[in-house]
């Protein structure tokens, strides 16, 4: 089962809300850009007008943790939108991601904000994204707004290391010296990112081993009503 990691806040405390209630909450919360004070409700057919703060979700997790893997399950059970920071950037800056470095701040959250913007969904999971206490303050800067939920799988390093180089998906960063980098970035600069959510309440640490359907069985109840 998944777990929360510190106290729950009052939006999750009160009720038990769920899920989809505080999805649908997001709609009136003022923090996306300008829009209007009145409470904005969906078309009919379920897009939504521009303006209206969407649902974020971020995941994080070490290199092979199996991010991506849950994101696409997510998408398929949950319909959100799926923008992965990696992907996002590994056209522009393969050098950086080569050595397993993290990519300037203002450049990603310039990215994410184009693709949230340019798109018709109001509920996105932003993949690998923060990796780096700056980049979270980054994306606030901007945005004007922090996640409303953050996962983040939790996996030893061992397994990420087996997993990430029998991906074979042909990227430049799947081989042993780059992920060694990574791991080193992620337990240096990421971590304090996990550990900023955890006390503010936001972080669901999931259990980041076993099969993948064991896995996003732990992930089912957090989007579930
Ligand atoms: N539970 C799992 N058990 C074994 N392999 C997995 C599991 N989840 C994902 N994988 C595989 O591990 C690799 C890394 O998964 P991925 O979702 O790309 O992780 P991340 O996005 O966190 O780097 C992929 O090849 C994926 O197919
Ligand atoms: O916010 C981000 C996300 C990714 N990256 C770069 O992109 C690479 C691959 O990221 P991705 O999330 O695709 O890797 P995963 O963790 O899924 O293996 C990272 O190692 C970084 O070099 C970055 O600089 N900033
Ligand atoms: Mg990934």
């Amino acid at each position: 089962m998944w777990r929360r990691t510190t106290w729950l806040p009052p939006l999750f405390s009160s009720s038990k809300r769920s899920l989809v209630s505080q999805i649908q909450g997001a709609y009136g919360l003022r923090i996306w850009r300008t829009m209007s004070s009145e409470i904005q409700k969906p078309e009919e057919d379920g897009t939504f007008p521009r303006g209206i703060t969407p649902f974020i979700t971020f995941v994080l997790g070490g290199p092979g943790s199996g991010k991506g893997t849950q994101c696409a399950r997510i998408v398929e059970n949950f319909g959100f939108t799926h923008l992965s920071a990696g992907d996002l950037l590994s056209a522009m800056i393969l050098n950086t991601i080569k050595d397993g470095k993290i990519v300037p701040s203002e450049v990603t959250v310039k990215l994410i904000q184009k693709a949230i913007e340019s798109s018709e969904s109001h509920k996105f999971l932003i993949d690998g994204f923060p990796r780096t206490e700056e980049n979270r303050l980054t994306y606030e800067r901007i945005i004007g707004a922090e996640p409303n939920i953050v996962l983040f799988f939790d996996c030893p390093p061992e397994e990420m290391v087996k997993r990430v180089l029998n991906r074979r998906q042909g990227r430049v960063d799947d081989n042993a010296n780059t992920v060694k980098e990574r791991l080193k970035i992620f337990r240096a600069l990421s971590l304090p990112v996990v550990n900023y959510y955890a006390k503010k309440g936001k972080l669901y640490k999931i259990d980041g081993t076993g099969t993948e359907d064991e896995i996003f069985e732990r992930v089912r109840p957090i989007f579930a009503a």
